[in-house]
């Protein structure tokens, strides 16, 4: 069911100085950033293989991004994978006893259709399952 990793998702404090590490020390191209008003997240993406870095900054103090802050610091926030038919996925999970954050495709950066998974389902990794075109 699952494709590939599409991204991994990083918070931090301020998306222009982290961009930085990954542009100048390890020589990323930053493709793009856009705001995610639902999420409440500014989000930088640098591909890397066929996958992605995606940085993210809150835009409000009360979004995912901040509390995850707050509470463990900056650092890898979500795994995000791959999947062909999110409903279908998000039904089998479901069926299988997974706990979703999301019953439903939520929007994320890109057009790309997302839904998020308990991480007290998952052995602790905050995990988004993501269809996109392409
Ligand atoms: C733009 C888009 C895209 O890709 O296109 C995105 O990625 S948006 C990316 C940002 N959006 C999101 O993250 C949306 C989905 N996330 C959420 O709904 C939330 O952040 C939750 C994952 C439900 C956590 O919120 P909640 O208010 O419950 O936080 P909390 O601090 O009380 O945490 C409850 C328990 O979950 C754990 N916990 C919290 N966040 C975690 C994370 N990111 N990874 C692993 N564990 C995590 C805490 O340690 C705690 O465990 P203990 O109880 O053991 O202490
Ligand atoms: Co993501």
């Amino acid at each position: 069911m699952v494709k590939k990793v599409d991204h991994i998702g990083i918070a931090v404090n301020n998306l222009e100085e982290s961009v930085n590490f990954y542009e100048d020390i390890l020589g990323l191209k930053l493709q793009g950033v856009e705001t995610v008003e639902e999420q409440k997240v500014k989000v930088a993406f640098l591909p890397v293989g066929d996958t992605e870095i995606e940085l993210l900054e809150a835009t409000t103090p009360d979004s995912p991004i901040a509390k995850f802050i707050e509470n463990k610091g900056q650092g890898v926030q979500h795994i995000a994978f791959r999947v062909d038919d999110l409903e279908k996925a998000l039904e089998e999970m479901k069926k299988l006893g997974i706990r979703l954050i999301d019953e439903k495709p939520r929007y994320g950066a890109g057009g790309a259709r997302i839904a998020f998974l308990h991480p007290k389902s998952t052995n602790g990794v905050l995990v988004e399952l993501c269809e996109r075109k392409g």
